[in-house]
C-alpha cells in the first residue's frame, strides 16, 4: 500500500454563529489514489478542502500533508497541493498564458515556458493563451483553473466539483483530464454530485453529510453496499402467487396482482441480470407481461437512506 500524504485527525470546523461545518473528520489519503467526497449541498466538502488548502481555519483537529504538521509547516506542504475551486475568483481581464505563469510563480517556482505551455497543450487552451480569460466559455475558462492549479506541479490536487454546471461533453474531457494526471501519479481529492463520477473516476469514495465523513470505502465495496436495483413489471394479468421460480429472488407482489417488484442487486450490475432472469422464468411460466420499469440506485437514494439511518441512529 502506498504512503499516506495526508491525514486528517479529529477535524472539526465551527464557523461564527455557531454551524459545525466539520464534525470530527478522520481521513487519510494514499498517494497516487483517487478519492471522490460525495455529499449534497451545504455537507461540508467545500470547507474540508478549504482547511486543507489553508483557506479556512479549522477549530480543533490535526492535519498533516507529506509529512508536515498543516499548522506549523504549511507553507513546505501547500507547495505540493494544487487546487481547482468551483469558480473563477480573479484574473478575468488577463490573457491565459500570463494568468498561468503567475500561478506558478506564486509558489516561488522559477518560471518555465516550455512546462506552462505543455500544461496549456494537454488542457487544449494553447490556441487560446493570449484571450482574455473572460472572452473564454464556461469550459473553457474551467480549464483555465486547472491550469492554474498544476502550473506549480502539485502532487496532490483538489478539483471541487469540477462538472458542476458543465455539458456532458466537457465533463467528458474533465475525465480523461483526470485520467491523464491519475497516470502521472498525482493524487486527487475531487467533490461531486454526481455517482457517475465517482464511480468513473475514484478508487475510494467518501460520503459527508452535515460535516460528518458518514462512510469511506472502496468504490467496488461501497456500490456493492449501497446500490440497488428497482424493477417493476406489470403483468399482462393478475396473479395471485409467484412462480416457485422466482421465489429464490427478492420479489414481490404488487397492485393487487397486476404487477411484480423487484429490489436487489448490489450496484454491479447483479441487479439488471436478475430481472432479466425473472422475465425469462415468467415466460417459462406462462405469465406474460407488458413492460418493465426498471432503474439503479442513484446517489440521492443512496444519501437518502443513508441519511435516513442517520436520523434514526
Ligand atoms: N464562511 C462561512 N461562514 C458561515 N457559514 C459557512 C461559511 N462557509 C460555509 N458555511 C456553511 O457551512 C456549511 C458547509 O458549507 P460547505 O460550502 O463546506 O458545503 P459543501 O458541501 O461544499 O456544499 P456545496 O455542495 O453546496 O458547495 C453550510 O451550511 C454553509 O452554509
Amino acid at each position: 500500500m502506498n504512503e499516506p500524504i495526508l491525514e486528517l485527525d479529529g477535524l472539526s470546523k465551527v464557523y461564527p454563529g455557531g454551524l459545525k461545518a466539520l464534525d470530527n473528520v478522520d481521513l487519510i489519503i494514499r498517494q497516487g489514489e483517487i478519492f471522490a467526497l460525495l455529499g449534497p449541498n451545504g455537507a461540508g466538502k467545500t470547507t474540508l478542502i478549504g482547511a486543507i488548502c489553508g483557506l479556512v481555519r479549522p477549530t480543533s483537529g490535526t492535519m498533516r500533508a507529506f509529512g508536515h504538521d498543516l499548522a506549523t509547516g504549511w507553507r513546505q506542504a501547500r507547495a505540493r497541493i494544487g487546487l481547482v475551486p468551483q469558480e473563477l475568483a480573479t484574473d478575468m481581464f488577463e490573457p491565459v498564458e500570463r494568468a498561468v505563469a503567475y500561478s506558478r510563480g506564486l509558489f516561488g517556482l522559477a518560471p518555465d515556458p516550455k512546462r506552462i505551455e505543455e500544461i496549456l497543450r494537454s488542457l487544449s487552451l494553447w490556441d487560446k493563451r493570449d484571450e482574455r480569460i473572460m472572452a473564454l466559455s464556461g469550459g473553457m475558462k474551467r480549464r483555465v483553473l486547472i491550469a492554474k492549479a498544476l502550473a506549480h506541479e502539485p502532487d496532490l490536487l483538489f478539483l471541487d466539483e469540477p462538472t458542476a454546471g458543465v455539458d456532458v461533453e466537457l465533463r467528458k474531457g474533465m475525465w480523461a483530464i483526470v485520467d491523464e494526471m491519475r497516470d502521472r501519479g498525482v493524487t486527487i481529492i475531487l467533490t461531486t454530485h454526481y455517482i457517475e463520477e465517482a464511480e468513473l473516476m475514484a478508487d475510494r469514495v467518501g460520503i459527508i453529510n452535515r460535516g460528518k465523513l458518514l462512510m469511506v470505502d472502496e468504490k467496488e465495496a461501497m456500490m456493492a453496499r449501497l446500490g440497488r436495483t428497482e424493477a417493476h413489471i406489470s403483468l399482462s394479468s393478475p396473479i395471485t402467487e409467484l412462480p416457485p421460480s422466482i421465489a429464490q429472488y427478492p420479489v414481490e407482489i404488487e397492485k393487487g396482482g397486476t404487477s411484480l417488484c423487484y429490489r436487489g442487486g448490489d450496484g454491479t450490475g447483479r441487479g439488471k441480470a436478475e430481472v432479466a432472469e425473472i422475465t425469462k422464468a415468467l415466460i417459462a411460466a406462462g405469465i406474460d407481461y407488458d413492460g418493465i420499469d426498471l432503474r439503479e440506485s442513484s446517489l440521492e437514494d443512496i444519501f437518502v437512506s443513508l441519511l435516513g439511518e442517520e436520523e434514526a441512529a
